[in-house]
C-alpha cells in the first residue's frame, strides 16, 4: 500500500505542481493517473521513488515514511518505465535489463539469465538480447523498458506514459501485454497518462486529476463511467457527448449492442453467476 497523507510540491521557482495531495493506492492492483498536461501527474508518480521530495505531508509505503529511507536504496526496490524507454544507448538489450541487479549485487551470469527469461515475459524473441537500443522499433524498445522495470522484481512499478510515444497499434499491443503480465505478477502499479481508454483499459483504479494535483474523482472506470463526478469528468470520459453510450437494437432476433459509430459492440445476454 502507498499512502499519501497531504502531499504538496512546490518548486524552487514557486511551481506549486501538487497541492494537499491525499490518496491510498492498494497493493497487488494497477492504480491510474490520468489528467491534462501539467496537472501533477509526473511530479506524484516521481515522489513515490523520491525522485523528487514533496515540501509538504508524508507518503508511507506500508509502514515506512519513505522520507526516512535513502533515496538510491528505495529507488533500487522500485521500477521505473518511462516514455522513451531511457535504455542505454551504448549498452546492448541484456545489459540494459541486467544492469541494475549486477548493481545490487548479482553475479552477471544470473542476472543475464533472469534478463531472458524477463524478455520472454515481455513478449520479446531472446534473439535481440545482443542488440543495441537504435536497432529495435519503438515498440520492442518499450518492451525492453518493462523488462528493466521489472528486472530487480519490484513490488512496486512506476510507469511514466509508457506507451505515450508508439504508434496506436503498437499501443494497443503493449497494452495487452501489459495487462497479461499483470494477472501474472499482479504487482503494485501505478501508471500515468493523459489517455483516459488507456486509463479505464489497465486500470483498477483510475485517478482522475487536475491541475494541482486535485482529485475530481478516483474509482474504477465503471464507477467513474456510469456517475461521473461532476461536468469536468463527463467532459473528459466522454460521456456529455454520448460517446461511451451504447444502444440496443434487434438483430436477427437477438438484442446487439451498437457504439456511437454504429458498429456492433456486441450481443446482449442476462448476467450468470461467475461473469466478472
Ligand atoms: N522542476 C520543475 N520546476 C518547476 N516547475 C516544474 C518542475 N517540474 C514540473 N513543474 C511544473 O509542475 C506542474 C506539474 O508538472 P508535471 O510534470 O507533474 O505534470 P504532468 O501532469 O505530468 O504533465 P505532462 O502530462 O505534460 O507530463 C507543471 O506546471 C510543470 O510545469
Amino acid at each position: 500500500m502507498i499512502q499519501f497523507d497531504h502531499v504538496s510540491k512546490t518548486f524552487p521557482d514557486g511551481t506549486r505542481a501538487v497541492d494537499d495531495f491525499s490518496l491510498t493506492i492498494p497493493s497487488r492492483q494497477t492504480t491510474v493517473f490520468v489528467g491534462s498536461s501539467g496537472c501533477g501527474k509526473t511530479t506524484i508518480l516521481r515522489m513515490i521513488n523520491r525522485m523528487v521530495d514533496p515540501t509538504g505531508g508524508s507518503i508511507h509505503i506500508d509502514d515506512d515514511d519513505i522520507a526516512t529511507l535513502n533515496p538510491v536504496t528505495l529507488r533500487r526496490r522500485i521500477g521505473y518505465v518511462m516514455q522513451n524507454s531511457g535504455l542505454l544507448p551504448h549498452r546492448t538489450v541484456i545489459d540494459n535489463v541486467a544492469t541494475v541487479p549486477m548493481l545490487t549485487g548479482v553475479k552477471k551470469a544470473e542476472a543475464h539469465a533472469s534478463a531472458l527469461e524477463l524478455l520472454d515475459t515481455v513478449g520479446l524473441d531472446r534473439g535481440l538480447a545482443d542488440r543495441y537500443p537504435a536497432q529495435l522499433s519503438g515498440g520492442q524498445q518499450q518492451r525492453v523498458g518493462v523488462a528493466r522495470g521489472l528486472a530487480i522484481d519490484p513490488n512496486i512499478l512506476l510507469m511514466d506514459e509508457p506507451f505515450g510515444a508508439v504508434d496506436p497499434i503498437v499501443r494497443r499491443e503493449l497494452q495487452q501485454e501489459l495487462l497479461r503480465i499483470q494477472s501474472k505478477l499482479a504487482k503494485t502499479i501505478v501508471f500515468v497518462t493523459h489517455d483516459i481508454d488507456e486509463a479505464f483499459l489497465l486500470g483498477d483504479n483510475v485517478v482522475i486529476l487536475r491541475p494541482g494535483g486535485q482529485i475530481v474523482q478516483a474509482g474504477s472506470a465503471e464507477d467513474i463511467i456510469s456517475s461521473p463526478a461532476d461536468d469536468f469528468v463527463a467532459d473528459f470520459v466522454g460521456a456529455n457527448e454520448g460517446k461511451r453510450d451504447l444502444t440496443v437494437r434487434e438483430r436477427n432476433g437477438r438484442r446487439v449492442a451498437v457504439d456511437p459509430s454504429g458498429r456492433i459492440a456486441g450481443v446482449l445476454r442476462p448476467e450468470q453467476p461467475g461473469d466478472a
